[in-house]
């Protein structure tokens, strides 16, 4: 590695566990701090951004595709990278965090990609943070026992987010960008061996708000590329549209990360989180129960259809929702999800998608034969090329046609969703099954923002609510005896109770309750 000497180095604030020598080397430690020290003041002015952003929306400042790189959009001539090894028929991809059994499973399900998600699926306490690289490891080591290559997915990792900080580690006297950490400790030790083995290292980002967070994952791709002597573009990146401010920017997205851009992604649960954490306060954007909100409605179809074509304009794969159904409830049940998969799948298929994301391996055949049935032999369907598609802002933000209030069961279920799942995560699990769906992180923060609009626009009234919560409370406590009941209530009170509503539940829950708990 060619590297100046740092000014600082980086600390490890946690006692040592079983193998974490092997991924917390004092070489690998000042590579992340390299892309600290280079990388942490725009982040904290991206952040920082973010915020000012949301009070012009919140003021009324309208939300449209941005006039100044009008140029950019209207541009023919330019395209991201060319599809990489591994990454260019990518017609199932299975996600899940980054533990052993989840690895086994993920990388033999049939699946062409797994993704290695620290962000939704990981509950960040440290064993979970480093114990996910250990797994990355020996998964790209060969060392998880499977059969080399033939029949086995290639590996995305999902760094956390921009707006967490991982606490173990500190630089400068202060915690180090958990999302420096975990792309840099995982492309420190696996990039070359990727490379080696032809395929990656490959990247899916979370919840970019706008074009400079892309460029800004841009920048630390160009640098770790240099400091390791890899090819610049030789790294291959994804970016789910999760929010509702980067759906109005993804040609800038795929734009700013063209040499190492593979494809944009449809979002559900987090766009949703986000389109109520952006304009939550107005009427017009208020959302009955989330099991009403389905792909078909206006909106996020309208971001589909906008997504495909942007995709395939430049040359990226378009990755459909990732379905939220699991097996697991008896055969009826099994076959009521796998035909909710089944549509929901063909009809991506339909509308020019590459692929698709499943969230269990049981779901793996049934979007693979959905897409077998529109793609065939071909790897992807880049050329076509949707030009039928002309998306308005008004049409991205027409949630009045969707909208309306929750039902009792609706409301009832949004609280025990957020409880429970904040208990599974409080103990360590990222991803866990509730009411037969597959929750993750971003689950739980769409449930409780919407609790919080509901009560907001007092479609339901705060008894209620307070009622459910002391009833749910105590299944929760009855379920769950090692469940640290007063601890979840006073989360719950604080992200979906509070006046002012918190961005996000997990830097909150992350500081009380899982630093230094491992
Ligand atoms: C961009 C984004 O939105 S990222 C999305 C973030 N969310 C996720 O990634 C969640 C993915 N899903 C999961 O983690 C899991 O399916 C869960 C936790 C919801 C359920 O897992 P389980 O309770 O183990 O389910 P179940 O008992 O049905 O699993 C059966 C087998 O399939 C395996 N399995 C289940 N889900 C997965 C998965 N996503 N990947 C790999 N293997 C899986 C289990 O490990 C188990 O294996 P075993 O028989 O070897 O023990
Ligand atoms: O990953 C998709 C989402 O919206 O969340
Ligand atoms: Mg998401």
């Amino acid at each position: 590695m060619t590297t100046t000497a740092l000014a600082q180095q980086v600390r490890v604030l946690a006692a040592p566990g079983h193998r974490h020598d092997e991924i917390l080397t004092p070489a690998a430690l000042d590579f992340v701090g390299t892309l600290v020290e280079a990388f942490e003041p725009r982040r904290r002015d991206l952040l920082k951004e973010r915020h000012r952003q949301a009070l012009r929306l919140a003021s009324g400042a309208p939300l449209g595709f941005p006039m100044v790189t009008a140029a950019v959009r209207a541009d023919p001539g330019w395209r991201v990278a060319p599809p990489a090894p591994g990454l260019a028929d990518r017609r199932v991809e299975i996600t899940g965090p980054p533990d052993r059994r989840t690895a086994v499973d993920a990388l033999t399900s049939g699946a062409q990609v797994w993704t290695a998600d620290f962000e939704d699926a990981t509950a960040p306490r440290w064993d979970n943070v480093v114990g996910g690289q250990l797994t990355l490891l020996d998964a790209v080591g060969q060392r998880l026992g499977l059969t080399p290559s033939e029949g086995v997915a290639t590996v995305v990792v999902r760094p956390r987010g921009w707006h967490l900080d991982e606490e173990h580690l500190e630089f400068g006297g202060r915690p180090v960008p958990a999302a420096l950490v975990d792309f840099g400790l995982y492309f420190f030790h696996c990039a070359r061996r990727q490379i080696d083995a032809g395929r990656g290292p490959y990247f899916c980002l979370p919840k970019l708000e706008n074009r400079y967070e892309a460029r800004l994952w841009n920048d630390v791709f160009v640098l770790a590329q240099g400091l390791l002597g890899i090819p610049r573009g030789t790294v291959r990146a994804t970016v789910p549209v999760e929010t509702i401010t980067a759906a109005f920017e993804m040609e800038e997205i795929l734009y700013e990360l063209r040499e190492h851009g593979a494809g944009l992604g449809a979002g559900r649960s987090d766009y949703l989180f986000s389109l109520i954490r952006t304009f939550g306060h107005r009427t017009d954007f208020l959302l009955p129960d989330r099991a009403r909100v389905t792909p078909t409605a206006p909106f996020l179809r309208a971001c589909a259809d906008l997504l495909v074509r942007t995709c395939h304009r430049r040359g990226a794969h378009a990755v459909g929702r990732l379905s939220a159904r699991v097996p697991g409830g008896g055969p009826a049940a099994d076959e009521a999800a796998s035909g909710a998969v089944r549509l929901e799948k063909e009809r991506e298929a339909e509308d020019g998608f590459d692929g698709s994301r499943v969230a269990h391996p049981a779901m793996v055949p049934v979007c693979r034969d959905a897409f077998d049935r529109v793609l065939g032999d071909r790897p992807h369907q880049l050329d076509r090329t949707r030009d039928d598609v002309e998306v308005t802002p008004t049409e991205l933000l027409s949630v009045r046609r969707t909208s309306g209030p929750p039902t009792p069961d609706g409301v009832r279920t949004a609280v025990a969703v957020t409880l429970r799942y904040y208990a599974a995560w409080l103990r360590g699990e990222g991803a866990v099954v509730l009411d037969g769906l597959m929750a993750d992180a971003a689950t739980a923060e769409t449930a409780r923002v919407q609790l919080w609009q509901w009560l907001r626009h007092r479609v339901v009234d705060r008894e209620t609510v307070t009622r459910l919560l002391a009833d749910e409370l105590a299944a929760l406590g009855a379920t769950y005896p090692w469940a640290p009941v007063d601890d979840i209530r006073a989360l719950f009170e604080r992200t979906a109770l509070a006046q002012e509503l918190p961005r996000f539940f997990t830097p909150d829950a992350y500081a009380r309750h899982l630093v230094r708990q491992a």
